[in-house]
């Protein structure tokens, strides 16, 4: 098969998304819509913010992860009513219903919104209207994760996470689990140890960005001492050869993400994202948009982007798959159901 051959056997592979943020799904046009309806002032001291065309230009010089955080955080600031978020994440569901994504686990920053005075209950009812249409309309299943912010302080984390109107959104089963994200060098994992024992005993599932910009030892205590079951990113382990089999032979996957690798500047390009290294290792791993709106890419701009630089195997993509059905979160009859589909494929 030639790379073009590739695509409709990418687009009908079927594929689990497990690290890709709501917010990330904002695109220029939408925010300066969102903007004047809602009366948002955005920056005037940033020509980027001129118009949308100006800011998605803005957008592919990001020079790292900081410099993406940034915008990030100024688009979020239009998002304001639960209709707001509710049609956020409805364009997203249908981008990756199109790229044939038929289940999602979608994170989301609560701490980002609380602090501009926007209710959880607010954000959370959105998203999971949304989350509801899409498993409705579309047959994609979803699960929604929590992310904290960890360039705030941990205790602020903490005290989020036991506030009474997000205690009852994970009661209810809501929101399922909890991630961390945000600037990493300088908040390294062991800073969360008690919120993610509290996240533990209330049952979540639980994950956390590591080994973006970091080095592999951030992988390491995220394991360890946050007792994660997943690594966001990961794509540093390749730097510790012991680690990294720890990692193949416990099975935890890894949810890569190489176009927003090569648009922060984690890699030069999609050959240096360690595709090769996981696969030869073992290592399972998800390949997963990010931040879709951000990084100029949807699920499936992902596969194709690594199959133009890999040249896998049809072997190779449905192990991918598999890993992906796998590692979800989703129940084992969902996990059935997709793992039914992956054989159908068999060529
Ligand atoms: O890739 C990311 N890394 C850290 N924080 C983030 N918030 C959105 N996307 C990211
Ligand atoms: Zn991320």
């Amino acid at each position: 098969m030639t790379n073009s051959d590739f695509q409709p056997f990418l687009r009908a592979l079927p594929k689990c998304e497990h690290h890709m943020h709501l917010e990330g799904a904002l695109s220029p046009e939408v925010l300066f819509k969102l903007a004047a309806k809602n009366n948002i002032t955005l920056p005037q001291d940033d020509s980027a913010f001129a118009s949308p065309e100006s800011l998605l230009a803005r957008y592919r010089r990001f020079t790292s992860l900081d410099d993406f955080l940034h915008y990030y955080y100024i688009g979020m600031s239009a998002l304001i009513t639960s209709t707001d978020f509710e049609d956020l994440a409805w364009d997203y569901f249908q981008h990756a219903s199109s790229d044939g994504v038929c289940h999602s686990e979608v994170f989301f920053d609560p701490q980002a919104h609380l602090s501009r005075g926007i209710s959880y209950e607010t954000v959370v009812s959105g998203f999971s209207r949304a989350c509801k249409r899409a498993e409705n309309e579309l047959g994609v299943s979803s699960m929604l994760i929590s992310c904290f912010l960890r360039h705030l302080p941990a205790k602020d984390c903490l005290s989020v996470f036991e506030q009474e109107d997000v205690q009852k959104r994970y009661a209810d089963g809501t929101v399922q689990g909890v991630g961390l994200d945000s600037s990493e060098l300088a908040f390294p994992p062991e800073n969360f140890v008690d919120l993610y024992s509290r996240a533990k005993e209330c049952g979540l599932k639980l994950t956390a960005h590591a080994g973006e910009e970091a080095p592999a030892s951030y992988i390491a205590t995220a394991l360890k001492e946050l007792k994660v079951q997943r690594i966001d990113h990961g794509i540093k382990l390749v730097e510790d050869v012991e680690l990294m089999e720890r990692v193949a032979k416990e099975g935890t996957m890894l949810t890569v993400c190489p176009l927003s690798n090569v648009v922060l500047r984690c890699v030069d390009t999609i050959r240096d994202v360690p595709v090769r290294k996981l696969l030869d290792k073992g290592v399972k791993f998800s390949i997963n948009s990010d931040d879709p709106a951000y990084f100029g890419g949807y699920c499936l701009d992902n596969y194709v982007a690594v199959q133009e630089a890999f040249g896998l195997s049809v072997a190779e993509w449905e192990s991918i798959v598999r890993a992906g059905i796998e590692g979800s979160w989703c129940g084992d009859e969902r996990k059935g159901e997709l793992l039914k589909c992956t054989r159908e494929y068999k060529t």
